[in-house]
C-alpha cells in the first residue's frame, strides 16, 4: 500500500517532467557547493604547508599569495553559486509541491463529488473535509522540502564517502561501520512509526468530524444549554489525538539521540585512528584536518535522515487517506445514452420497483406507476412510507434492487446521468442554500440565466416581493445553508432555482410545507402555469397541494394503496378520504 500510494502520488509528477529535472539538479549543485568549504579550507592549508608543491601550484601558480587570492575567488564564486542554486531548487520543489497538492485536492474532490450518496450518509463532512484539507496539507508541507532533503541526503553521503575513501582508505571504513546499523535502525524506525502516524491521522479525522457537527448544529447545542457537555466531548476527541502524537513522539524523538550515538563510535574512532597515522607519518596533517571536519559531513546527515524519515512517515499517512478516497470506485455509473433536454417529453414509468437501503429491510415493494409526459400526479402517505425515496430513485441517487425507472421509455440506468439529472427540477424536503447571495442561489438553476430571468423565476415562485424587502435585495447573503432566511423563505428560493432550471420533470417534495395557507394558494396559482407541458411529481402532506393533480397516489408501507382524482378517491372510502376528512376539519 506504501509502495503504491507513492507510485500513485509520482504519477500526479510525470507531467512535470522538465521542472523536476530541473529542481533535482539545483539541489544535487546545492549540495556540492555546500560541500566545498572544508574542501576549500583542506587546500587552503595545503597551500599555506606546502607552497609551492600544492595542489595549486601544479596550475602553474607559484605564489603562494596567487594561490591564495584565485583560493577567494573560488570561495566567493562557489557561494554565490549556492545562494543561486538554493533560490532555485526552493522555488522548483515548492512550486511543484503546490502544484501537486492542488491537483490532488481537485481531483479527490471530484472523485468525493461523483461518489452516491450512499458514500456520505455513511461518513461525517468533518472526516471528509479533514482528508481534502489537512491531509493534504500535511503532504505539500512534506513536498516543499522532502524531496531536496533526500537529494541532499544523498549526495552528501556519495561526494563525501567517495573523497574519503580516496584520501585515506586505512581510515574511513572506520567512520562507515555505523552507516548499514543507521540504515537498518531507520528501517526498524520506519515499520513502527507507520501504525502509529496512520492512528495519529485517524483521530485528527475524528476531531475535524466532531467540530463540523457541533458548529453545524450550535444552535441546538445552545438552547439545551449543552455546552459543558459538547466541549467535555470535544475535549475527549482532542485527547485522544494528543495521546496518539504522544505515541508517535515517543518513537520519533527516542530516535535521534540513538543514531547519534552510534555516529559519534564512527567520529571519534576516526579522530583516533587518523590521529595515530599523522603521528606515525602515515597521513599528513593537512588531510588529517580536513578528514575530521568532512566526517561530520558524512555522518551527521545520518540523523538527519531519521527526521526525514519522520516526515516521510506523516505524510505517507496523509497520502494513504487521501489515495483511499480516490480508489473508492464509483457505484452508479454513467449510462452511455444522451438526453437531451430540449426532446424529452417527460414521460416517468415505474416498473416493478423494490428497494432497500443499506442492510435495512425493503422500503418500497413492487411499486408501479406511470406518469404520462406532461401530466401532474400527487403523491400521499404516512410519514416513512417510502415517498421521498421513490423520486431520489428517479434521479439515481440509489439503484433500485429489482425493476427498472424508464423516462420516455429508456432505462435510467443506461442514461448519461448528468443528462438525466438536468432533465429533472427537484425541490427537496429540507431546502439547502448555498452560501452566497439570493440570485447566486436562483441562478443555481440556469448559470448563465439574465437577471430578468432570475426575477422572473421568483415572481413565479412568490418570492420577488419578500427579495425586495432583504436589506440588499437580490444581493442579500442568505448564510451558510441560508440560515439567514425563513423556512418559508427558503422554499420559495428552491421552487424559484428549479423554476429557473425549467426541466420536462419537475419534482417538488413537500415543496409548500413551510409557508403560510395564503402564500401557498399563490404558489400554487403560480405553479398551475409552471406545471402546464411539464410532468409534475408533487408529494404533499397537506392535501390541498394536490387536490387538483392529474392523478393521486396514496403510498403506505412502499406500496400503492389507493390512487385516482381527489374526486374519485373522495368516493371510495379509503385511506385519502379520511385524510381528507381530518384536514378539512370533517371529523363526522
Ligand atoms: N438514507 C437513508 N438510509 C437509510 N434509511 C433511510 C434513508 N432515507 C430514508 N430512510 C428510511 O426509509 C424509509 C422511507 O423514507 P422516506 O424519506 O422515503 O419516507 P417519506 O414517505 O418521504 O416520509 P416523510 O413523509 O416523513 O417525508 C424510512 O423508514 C426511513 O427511515
Amino acid at each position: 500500500m506504501n509502495r503504491l500510494s507513492i507510485l500513485q502520488l509520482l504519477s500526479y509528477a510525470t507531467t512535470y517532467r522538465s521542472q523536476i529535472w530541473g529542481a533535482i539538479a539545483n539541489s544535487i549543485l546545492n549540495t556540492v557547493f555546500d560541500l566545498a568549504p572544508p574542501y576549500l579550507i583542506g587546500v587552503a592549508i595545503d597551500v599555506v604547508v606546502n607552497e609551492e608543491n600544492s595542489l595549486i601550484a601544479q596550475f602553474g601558480i607559484t605564489s603562494v599569495t596567487g594561490q591564495l587570492a584565485v583560493l577567494s575567488l573560488l570561495t566567493l564564486l562557489i557561494w554565490s553559486l549556492e545562494s543561486l542554486t538554493e533560490y532555485l531548487y526552493s522555488r522548483l520543489w515548492q512550486n511543484l509541491a503546490q502544484t501537486l497538492q492542488h491537483e490532488l485536492r481537485i481531483d479527490a474532490y471530484s472523485h468525493l463529488q461523483e461518489l452516491e450518496l450512499n458514500y456520505f450518509e455513511d461518513r461525517s463532512t468533518g472526516m471528509l473535509l479533514s482528508v481534502l484539507n489537512d491531509d493534504i496539507n500535511q503532504l505539500e508541507r512534506f513536498l516543499n522540502f522532502g524531496a531536496h532533503n533526500i537529494l541532499h541526503f544523498l549526495t552528501t553521503v556519495l561526494f563525501v564517502g567517495t573523497t574519503f575513501i580516496a584520501l585515506a582508505p586505512g581510515v574511513s571504513w572506520w567512520a562507515m561501520v555505523p552507516i548499514p546499523f543507521v540504515i537498518w535502525g531507520s528501517m526498524v524506525f520506519q515499520s513502527k512509526l507507520e501504525p502509529r502516524y496512520a492512528d495519529v491521522r485517524e483521530k485528527s479525522g475524528l476531531i475535524s468530524s466532531r467540530l463540523a457537527n457541533n458548529l453545524s448544529g450550535i444552535a441546538t447545542i445552545k438552547s439545551f444549554t449543552a455546552e459543558a457537555y459538547e466541549r467535555d466531548r470535544v475535549t475527549l476527541e482532542s485527547e485522544a489525538y494528543r495521546r496518539s502524537n504522544g505515541r508517535a513522539i515517543a518513537l520519533s524523538a527516542a530516535f535521534v539521540p540513538l543514531i547519534r550515538i552510534l555516529i559519534l563510535v564512527g567520529f571519534t574512532t576516526t579522530l583516533f585512528l587518523g590521529g595515530v597515522a599523522v603521528a606515525n607519518g602515515n597521513l599528513s596533517a593537512g588531510t588529517y584536518g580536513f578528514l575530521v571536519f568532512i566526517i561530520q559531513r558524512l555522518l551527521w546527515p545520518f540523523t538527519d535522515l531519521s527526521e526525514l524519515m519522520d516526515e516521510y512517515q506523516r505524510a505517507m499517512a496523509s497520502v494513504r487517506r487521501v489515495m483511499g478516497l480516490l480508489d473508492i470506485p464509483i457505484s452508479i455509473p454513467h449510462g452511455d445514452r444522451s438526453l437531451s433536454v430540449e426532446i424529452v417529453q417527460g414521460e416517468v414509468k415505474f416498473e416493478d420497483i423494490t428497494f432497500a437501503y443499506n442492510g435495512r429491510k425493503p422500503v418500497l415493494k413492487d411499486l408501479s406507476l406511470q406518469v404520462p409526459a406532461g401530466a401532474t400526479i400527487g403523491i400521499v402517505g404516512v410519514t416513512g412510507s417510502g415517498k421521498s425515496t421513490l423520486v431520489k430513485l428517479l434521479l439515481r441517487f440509489y439503484e433500485v434492487q429489482t425493476g427498472c425507472i424508464l423516462i420516455d421509455g429508456i432505462d435510467i440506468r443506461d442514461v448519461n446521468l448528468f443528462d438525466l439529472r438536468r432533465c429533472i427540477g427537484w425541490v427537496s424536503q429540507d431546502v439547502f442554500l448555498f452560501h452566497g447571495t439570493v440570485a447566486e442561489n436562483i441562478r443555481y438553476g440556469s448559470f448563465d440565466a439574465t437577471n430578468e430571468q432570475v426575477i422572473h423565476a421568483a415572481k413565479l415562485a412568490e418570492a420577488h416581493t419578500f427579495i425586495e424587502q432583504l436589506p440588499q435585495g437580490y444581493d442579500t447573503i442568505v448564510g451558510e445553508r441560508g440560515q439567514k432566511l425563513s423556512g418559508g423563505q427558503r422554499q420559495r428560493l428552491a421552487i424559484a432555482r428549479a423554476i429557473l432550471k425549467d426541466p420536462p420533470v419537475l419534482i417538488l417534495d413537500e415543496a409548500t410545507s413551510a409557508v403560510d395557507n395564503e402564500t401557498e394558494a399563490a404558489i400554487q396559482r403560480s405553479l398551475t402555469k409552471i406545471t402546464q407541458n411539464r410532468t409534475t411529481i408533487a408529494i404533499a402532506h397537506r392535501l390541498s397541494t394536490i387536490r387538483h393533480a392529474d392523478c393521486i397516489y396514496v403510498m403506505d408501507q412502499g406500496q400503492i394503496v389507493e390512487q385516482g382524482t381527489h374526486e374519485e378517491l373522495l368516493t371510495q372510502t379509503g385511506v385519502y378520504a379520511g385524510l381528507w376528512r381530518v384536514q378539512s376539519g370533517d371529523y363526522k
